[in-house]
């Protein structure tokens, strides 16, 4: 029997004290009143948003994850990408405390996701891949939850979540239920519950998929402008081009491993991201064996 792909709710994160009146999504807001701050000696250098060191998982016979390790600075635009199967919601998962490692350990500015997941939740918002929302509330409900769950003041989450709707353009769904949304706008309502309560890392995986072109340009605005304060966020995504639009450093994934790391521009080294991309993994056109599908 394989065993769950996730192990809790992303939202699952306990209630604390409420959060400062004033509506953003800028992570300094929520920031300022948390009890939970990363410890750090002067002169050293900033903690990193995340670092991954040494994560292992494997199913049955197959090693999904084979040993990753990746620091993703404070304030940087992290893209993962890989091709199908290379173990990045793997690692994505047990980054942010959805799946048990095997080996390894994360840290959240500094935080340990494992030793003190309550703490280290408090410090991200995250939206998984092929995890159930709680799809018998409508949308508005939803995220309204998700605030609540977080011990937000009423208020505030009720200002928030009808800016968040807004912004990704679900203002005339909210009140349907979430069972009955398309898949980009279940993307889009889960990215909300994400946000919400405006934390300090965001790990989105494949946040663009299945959303149309003008959601998708909205969302990168409310990222960009996160980040320009302060925020981190990192992202898996087959896009290259946007990846590389988009974001400020990269980690290739394949087999379960990092072939590379760093600055889109030390990763790419003079190519686009996407003919890197295929060096690094390999591959190429295979058609051999399908004569049969040009013989209609
Ligand atoms: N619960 C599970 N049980 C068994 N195998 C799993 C499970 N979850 C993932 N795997 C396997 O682990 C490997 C990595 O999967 P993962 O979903 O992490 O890849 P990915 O890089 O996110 O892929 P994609 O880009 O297609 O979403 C795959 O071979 C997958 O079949």
């Amino acid at each position: 029997m394989t065993e769950p792909r996730h192990e809790s709710m992303p939202i699952s994160t306990p209630a604390q004290a409420s959060e400062s009146p004033p509506v953003s999504f800028t992570p300094d807001a929520a920031d300022k009143k948390r009890p939970v701050q990363p410890q750090q000696t002067p002169g050293e250098p900033p903690l990193a948003a995340l670092s991954i060191r040494g994560l292992a998982k494997r199913f049955g016979e197959k090693i999904a994850v084979d040993g990753v390790s990746l620091e993703v600075p404070a304030g940087s635009f992290y893209g993962m990408v890989g091709p199908n199967g290379a173990g990045k919601t793997t690692t994505l998962s047990m980054a942010t405390g959805l799946l048990r490692p095997d080996f390894g350990t994360a840290l959240v500015h500094g935080v340990d996701v494992w030793a003190q997941p309550l703490a280290a939740k408090k410090l991200m918002g995250v939206l998984p891949d092929g995890v159930r929302l709680f799809d018998r509330l409508t949308g508005e409900q939803l995220v309204t939850y998700s605030g609540l769950l977080r011990g937000m003041d009423r208020d505030v989450v009720a200002t928030r979540v009808s800016e968040l709707l807004a912004a990704l353009d679900l203002e005339a769904d909210a009140g349907s239920l979430v069972v009955d949304y398309s898949a980009g706008m279940t993307k889009k309502i889960a990215l909300a519950s994400a946000l919400i309560h405006a934390p300090r890392l965001l790990v989105l995986d494949e946040p663009f998929e299945s959303v149309d072109p003008v959601s998708a340009a909205n969302i990168r605005g409310i990222l960009e402008s996160y980040v320009a304060s302060g925020g981190t966020v990192i992202v898996s995504s087959h896009v290259m081009d946007l990846v590389q639009r988009m974001c400020s450093h990269v980690a290739v994934v394949a087999g379960g491993r990092v072939l590379a790391a760093g600055s889109v521009d030390e990763v790419r080294n003079g190519s686009t991201l996407e003919e890197r991309f295929v060096q690094l993994v390999g591959g190429g056109h295979r058609t051999e064996g399908l004569e049969w599908l040009r013989t209609f």
